[in-house]
């Protein structure tokens, strides 16, 4: 009889820089969700927004310095290298073809990116590569009457307890609790081209890049 695979969680995001609102939301699903790792993927050229501050290779080595002191921590460089836009579906049709059919795959995504699913490419395709597990997030709720009817349909559907993400490889949506850090890439950059301060707000070896790079100024 084969062995059950453990989890594995994909985080996407745009980390424009990372900061620990994105470092905690990980490790809180690592514990939470019991993923055997979870895999950084900042977006190469991120749907749905326009180009980031920082270029790609600049947010991908800043990504890499943060997440370095985690063994279960890694970074996938394969949105940044790709020249097409970063959907989601395809890294997740390229990672279920690298990993196999049994793994399970657990997408991360905080309530604000999981509100705006339904403008996703192919998005109810999602649950057919992966589960998506959502993090809280001040500012934002998982209200179903606050919802698109679609999203709110879709969760109904799909809500599952956390311990259904080892015993199917995709297709369940579940909920886990951060602790709250109202912190965001959009006000770190705003802080740092007013030259305010950005200590505590991200790693210092992000910090540091940011400032020998002379980023977002
Ligand atoms: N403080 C936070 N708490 C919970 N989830 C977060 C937090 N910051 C980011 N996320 C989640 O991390 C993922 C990537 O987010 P992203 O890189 O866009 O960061 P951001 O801080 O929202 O950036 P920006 O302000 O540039 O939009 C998304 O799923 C987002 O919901
Ligand atoms: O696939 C899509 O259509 C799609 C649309 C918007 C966002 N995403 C992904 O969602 C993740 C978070 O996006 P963002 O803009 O909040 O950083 C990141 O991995 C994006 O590539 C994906």
């Amino acid at each position: 009889m084969t062995q059950p695979e453990h989890a594995l969680g994909l985080f996407g995001g745009t980390f424009d820089p990372i900061h620990y609102g994105h470092l905690r939301l990980a490790e809180t699903a690592r514990e939470a969700l019991g993923l055997e790792r979870v895999r950084f993927i900042p977006a190469g050229r991120p749907p749905h927004r326009g180009t980031p501050g920082a270029s790609g290779t600049d947010r991908l080595a800043m990504a890499r310095l943060a997440t370095a002191d985690n063994p279960a921590f890694e970074v996938d460089p394969a949105e940044v290298d790709a020249a097409q836009a970063s959907f989601t579906i395809l890294t997740l049709e390229r990672l279920r073809l690298a990993l196999g059919p049994h793994r399970p795959l657990v997408l991360l995504l905080g309530v604000d990116a999981f509100l705006g699913l339904p403008g996703w490419k192919r998005w109810t395709e999602l649950f057919d590569f992966a589960h998506i597990a959502v993090a809280n997030r001040p500012g934002y709720s998982l209200d179903a009457a606050q919802m698109p009817t679609e999203l709110a349909a879709l969760t109904e559907q799909r809500q599952a307890a956390p311990n259904a993400l080892e015993t199917r490889p995709h297709g369940a949506l579940v909920q886990f609790a951060m602790t709250p850090l109202a912190i965001s890439a959009t006000d770190i950059r705003t802080r740092h081209s007013a030259g305010h301060s950005l200590r505590y707000l991200l790693p210092p070896p992000v910090l540091d890049y940011i400032s020998r790079h002379q980023l977002y100024l």
